[in-house]
């Protein structure tokens, strides 16, 4: 029998004490598995953390698990919910679930039809089995979930290996989860969704560009956007990987949290790859004037800063290649704030608020608006004034004819299309009109 346990309390971090024997896999105290449990004769000593999330309760034992990644969670669910809703069936590899809660929320929220929940380490099972209990297992072919413990890609290869596809696959690794691409675009149906997770914070800021370029195809120097670059990396990453097997991919939603730093991107996998893809090239900054632009590979002779200051060649910061387009598909996000709002995800008070993170990435959305942004205080320093209202500063941006929009990533940050000496000039005329 699997040692199950009933908390009493919430959310806090509570001992049970239960009998040694109940538990199977603990032979005696001394050559007890589980690092997290002490056994003393007869007796086992369990820390269990009790958690509640969107109403659901579950429990964390002793697996990883953040609470900060909720919002994370969050968006997984509605991602996955809008496919169930237009595709009517969602088949979920959660293939390194912790304790289980995504798979739970799969279930319960998006009403997943089928989730693999998979978790190399096998002391999770308990956790994860008995979190998921909330949900009637079923049998056959109305199995709904199932619980392994397999290395994510053993988990992918098994399943294409014999043409059992999934509709989504949520890959929430440590580092960087290049890795993981080749398996899980073969283990995805066409079409299909693929979550990838990157805590790689020190390759996106540019201090480890050999190991950028190992895991992601990308040499990536220190820029002022540095979490926006991770992004891009992140979605480039899986560009180049998805080629080489003859598939592209798009992204419907990219999200940075400082938590972490966390990077995460959902992609959806089409079939052919694109022969000349605008969106997959180099970022520059010139660190002199602060303008950014992107380069295509085509365009690489032509490198060069427009603020064409002598020093500016030495000034000039290359990354890349990676994804240049658009960091969110907006009719996706728009379907996705729809979605939070008649759940009632909205105006909850919790940090950044859902329905404003969305309705923040449906505006970073616009195809006109390059790579990067422009944090006020660096602006304001350029301009040797104080720096204007953010909201002032883009209404006074369109006003003129260029696109603006605030970024999820950093709340007191433009992106914009104005070039730098334009949006000093629209700065000073606007705080002093
Ligand atoms: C970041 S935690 C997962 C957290 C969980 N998804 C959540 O939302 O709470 C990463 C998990 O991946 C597992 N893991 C690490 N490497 C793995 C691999 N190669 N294959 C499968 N699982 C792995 C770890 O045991 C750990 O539980």
């Amino acid at each position: 029998m699997l040692l199950t346990l009933s908390p009493k309390t919430l959310s806090s971090s509570s001992f049970f004490t239960v009998h040694k024997s109940q538990n199977p896999k603990c032979k005696s105290p001394d050559s007890c598995r589980f690092k997290s449990l002490k056994c003393s004769f007869d007796r086992i000593l369990v820390k269990s953390e009790v958690q509640i999330e969107r109403n659901l309760e579950f429990e964390t034992g002793e697996t990883f698990f953040r609470h900060e990644s909720a919002r994370g969670r969050d968006l997984g669910v509605l991602s996955a919910t809008l496919y169930k809703r237009s595709n009517g069936s969602l088949r979920v590899l959660d293939a390194m679930c912790g304790c289980g809660i995504r798979s739970l929320r799969y279930l319960v929220e998006a009403e997943a039809d089928f989730v693999m929940a998979n978790d190399a380490n096998d002391d999770n099972r308990r956790v994860i089995t008995d979190n998921l209990s909330k949900v009637e297992r079923g049998t056959g072919d109305e199995r709904r979930w199932v619980v392994t413990h397999m290395l994510a890609n053993k988990a992918m290869i098994e399943r294409y290996m014999v043409a059992d596809f999934f509709d989504m696959i949520d890959i929430d690794s440590f580092g960087s989860d290049s890795s993981f691409l080749r398996d899980a675009f073969n283990a995805l149906r066409l079409g299909g969704l693929l979550y990838l997770t990157s805590t790689d914070g020190y390759s996106s800021g540019g201090h480890r560009p050999y190991n950028s370029l190992a895991a992601y195809g990308a040499f990536i120097r220190p820029m002022p956007f540095g979490n926006e670059i991770g992004l891009r990396m992140l979605i480039g990453g899986a560009v180049r990987e998805a080629a080489l097997l003859g598939y592209h991919v798009t992204p419907l939603f990219s999200y940075y949290s400082y938590h972490g730093p966390v990077f995460r991107v959902m992609l959806r996998v089409h079939r052919g790859k694109l022969h000349e893809d605008r969106n997959y090239g180099f970022v520059t900054h010139c660190n002199l004037c602060g303008h950014s632009h992107t380069l295509r590979f085509d365009e690489l002779g032509l490198m060069g800063c427009p603020c064409s200051d002598t020093k500016a060649s030495s000034s000039l910061v290359v990354s890349g290649p990676m994804w240049l387009g658009p960091l969110h598909d907006a009719s996706y996000v728009t379907e996705m704030l729809e979605l939070a709002k008649e759940w009632g995800w909205v105006s909850e008070g919790t940090g950044m608020d859902l329905d404003k993170l969305l309705s923040i990435m449906i505006e970073e959305s616009d195809p006109r608006l390059p790579p990067g942004y422009t944090k006020m205080d660096e602006m304001a320093s350029r301009a040797k004034m104080n720096s204007p209202p953010l909201k002032k500063m883009m209404s006074a941006l369109v006003k003129e004819g260029y696109a603006a929009s605030r970024s999820h990533i950093i709340p007191n940050a433009l992106k914009t299309d104005c070039p730098m000496s334009h949006f000093v000039r629209i700065a000073k005329e606007n705080l002093h009109s």
